[in-house]
């Protein structure tokens, strides 16, 4: 099976921009790139990332500076035309790279499953990964996505199955879910976020993060620019 890892370069993660400096964003997109890379591998798999720019990571790695749905569509695309030789059922899937809490046993229930396009939902309404064994699915990514991806799947007759994993529908896009990568997290994602001072911080039963070194009135950007 191809698996392609989408992965933008440069400012990544800026959702997180309250709470890391576009430095430390950089730092933690590529750990769980690395994590996601690992897992997939551990899962028997060799992935090629597809990035909007040069990266240095231990993995092949295809650059493509278009927008995600341009890039993830021509891969598509050119996985089911490229040689006349190539097999008609041989799947593709596309991976995001910021399931940080992505395991091997998890993806594998994505790679194994049954269906034309097999989605494994995010929360939120995206398209956290996908297999697609069908020649003519493309992606429309951003909103609500997986809604999207289904009825495109409709649209051109394939059949759809769904994989229902807490760790494959965990992206981590927003301050909030920093909270599931300190609890179910392990491997580099956890690690950096660790080694920045991140800890868990319950309050009137909520579950936060915290940063107790790191306590100032100037968010993280601004902390950076004074030096
Ligand atoms: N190749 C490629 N990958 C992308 C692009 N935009 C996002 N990605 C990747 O797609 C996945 C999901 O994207 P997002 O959750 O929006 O990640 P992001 O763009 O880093 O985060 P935000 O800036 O907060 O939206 C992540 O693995 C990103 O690295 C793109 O234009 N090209
Ligand atoms: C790419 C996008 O990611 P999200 O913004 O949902 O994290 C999606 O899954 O459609």
């Amino acid at each position: 099976m191809e698996i392609l890892v989408p992965f933008a370069t440069d400012a990544p993660k800026t959702r997180l921009s309250p709470i890391l400096s576009a430095a430390e964003r950089q730092v933690f997109a590529r750990a769980m790139l690395r994590d996601v890379v690992d897992a997939i591998r551990a899962a028997g798999h060799e992935p090629r990332v597809l990035a909007t720019g040069s990266l240095s990571i231990d993995a092949s790695v295809t650059v493509d500076e278009r927008p995600l749905d341009a890039a993830v569509n021509d891969a598509l695309e050119g996985h089911f035309t490229e040689g006349e030789t190539a097999p008609v059922d041989e799947a593709v899937a596309i991976v995001m790279a910021d399931l940080a809490l992505a395991t091997p046993p998890a993806l594998e229930r994505l790679f194994t499953a049954d269906g034309d396009v097999v989605f494994a939902p995010g929360r939120g309404g995206g398209t956290n990964a996908f297999v697609s064994r069908h020649p003519d699915f493309r992606v429309d990514y951003h909103g609500t996505s997986y809604l999207d991806h289904r009825d495109i799947a409709a649209s051109i007759g394939a059949n759809v199955d769904v994989v229902d994993s807490f760790r494959l529908a965990t992206d981590v896009d927003e301050p909030t879910d920093l909270v599931e990568v300190l609890c179910h997290g392990a491997g580099r994602s956890r690690s950096v976020l660790e080694e920045a001072g991140f800890e868990l911080e319950t309050a009137d039963g909520r579950v936060t993060v915290t940063r107790p070194d790191r306590v100032s009135e100037a968010g993280p950007d601004e902390r950076d620019q004074s030096g």
